[in-house]
């Protein structure tokens, strides 16, 4: 193993992943773990030079605070304690320390290298995998999005042709984007890759079906149709790979790093399907797992492409999903890419796309009304996407744009910019 490791145990702070990133800004590798880690399964964390209890606001659970295992001071590591009342360590910190006296802990006492980068991360996950899997097979699911492409880099470096992909193209994906998956996984990358072209299916199951959960829910349901029907047919696969990252881990306060946003596993396998997971992104925060993924060579589109929603276009083309609505979506979104990379703001603004809704306008077209549908764009800046802010795009931009919408996808003689912030309306439509 090539990094160092500082160990956090979780006892009851809200501030865990501020500690452990201030730890990696030092150039030291920093994880989080639960409080009731034993002695043995630190010991099987390589290259851990030191332990900090973080405690908090959440100690008390189910009425009893919560406490590492005693055997924990005597085994060898140095230990320090932040708002831990009953630590047992000789430095005690209410608050977590400042820089120097931080820096002192993890370099003079645990006597860590600063080596924690991604070269090493990956050198490291690399050799973990290789440890896990063995000769065995790891299936994973790789939608194109930032996390499982990285995942599916990653695993393709540590076990090559033992990796099986499946990539589901439900028909409301944007613009080329399971075009780039074929092309970069199995062109460039030599990756076993299974694409499955399911638009029809998607497509039929959503016909009529205006009712955004609804078809939320059936779109959720056929991909997981899909994907089984595909795990199915292969044989003497053991693991699953997932791109499980560090945000999707909810911290708890006591029980971290255990509870998964079920959305995050490609749940809904049948019982008879079972998996060992395989996540060698779930220490990483989210920028992180861009810089991995540009340390593993994949290009930029994929590693910093915008969050996008996994019923992907259905939620921007309103209502009852149609083939020709959907077709405006897409090219007007492609059209809208386009422009905001050509002006500079595809690396400024965190999320746009455009949305068309199911009711039409009169217009004018060769001297002739016509009645067709309206395109809108939304331009949002968030932090957390809990609030969000429009983007105020330059004028001359938004008429380019326009323009091209209406000369260049049929079926539109309107667009429109979204004003709104969040609240009161929310990122997406549905
Ligand atoms: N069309 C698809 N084809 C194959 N796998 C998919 C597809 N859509 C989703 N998945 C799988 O389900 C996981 C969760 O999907 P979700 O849409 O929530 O994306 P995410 O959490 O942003 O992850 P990612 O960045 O990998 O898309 C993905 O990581 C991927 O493994």
């Amino acid at each position: 193993m090539k990094q160092d490791m500082i160990v956090i145990l979780d006892l009851g702070s809200t501030e865990n992943t501020v500690l452990a990133r201030a730890i990696r800004d030092m150039g030291v590798y920093s994880e989080i773990h639960p409080h009731d880690i034993t002695v043995k399964e630190l010991q099987a964390l390589q290259n851990v030079k030191g332990i900090i209890l973080n405690g908090g606001e959440n100690r008390i659970v189910d009425g009893e605070a919560v406490d590492v295992a005693p055997e924990l001071y005597g085994c060898g590591y140095p230990v320090i304690s932040i708002d831990h009342p009953t630590a047992k360590c000789e430095k005690r910190y209410d608050r977590i320390p400042e820089e120097p006296v931080l820096k002192s802990f993890v370099f003079d006492e645990c006597g860590a290298e600063a080596n924690w980068n991604m070269k090493n991360f990956v050198a490291d996950q690399i050799e973990l995998v290789k440890q896990q899997v063995g000769g065995r097979k790891v299936l994973l699911a790789l939608s194109g999005g930032v996390d499982s492409s990285v995942v599916a880099a990653l695993l393709l470096k540590a076990i090559g042709q033992q990796l099986v992909c499946v990539h589901v193209n439900h028909g409301l994906m944007r613009k080329n984007e399971s075009e780039n998956v074929v092309s970069v996984f199995r062109d460039q990358l030599s990756a076993n890759l299974i694409y499955v072209d399911a638009t029809e299916r998607f497509l039929t199951k959503l016909a009529n079906v205006s009712d955004p959960e609804v078809k939320r829910k059936i779109i959720g349901g056929e991909f997981i149709n899909v994907f089984q029907e595909e795990a199915r047919k292969l044989e003497g696969i053991d693991f699953l790979g997932q791109g499980t990252i560090y945000p999707d881990i909810i911290e708890s306060g006591t029980k971290t790093a255990k509870m998964v946003k079920s959305h995050h596993n490609v749940g809904g396998l049948p019982e008879d399907m079972k998996f060992e997971l395989v996540e060698p992104l779930k220490q990483l925060f989210k920028d992180e797992v861009r810089a991995c993924g540009i340390e593993l060579g994949l290009p930029d589109y994929m590693v910093y492409r915008q969050p996008f929603p996994g019923p992907g276009l259905g939620v921007r083309c309103l209502g009852a999903i149609t083939r020709e609505r959907l077709e405006a979506v897409r090219e007007s979104d492609a059209i809208l890419r386009e422009e905001f990379e050509k002006a500079g703001l595809d690396k400024k603004v965190w999320q746009y796309f455009t949305v068309v809704p199911d009711f039409k306008s009169v217009g004018m077209r060769n001297h002739a009304r016509c009645f067709d549908y309206m395109v809108i764009i939304r331009a949002i800046n968030t932090v957390d996407a809990m609030t969000a802010s429009i983007e105020k795009v330059d004028w001359d931009v938004l008429e380019v744009i326009t323009n091209r919408i209406l000369n260049e996808v049929d079926h539109v003689n309107r667009v429109c910019y979204d004003m709104s912030p969040k609240p009161p309306a929310t990122i997406e439509f549905e």
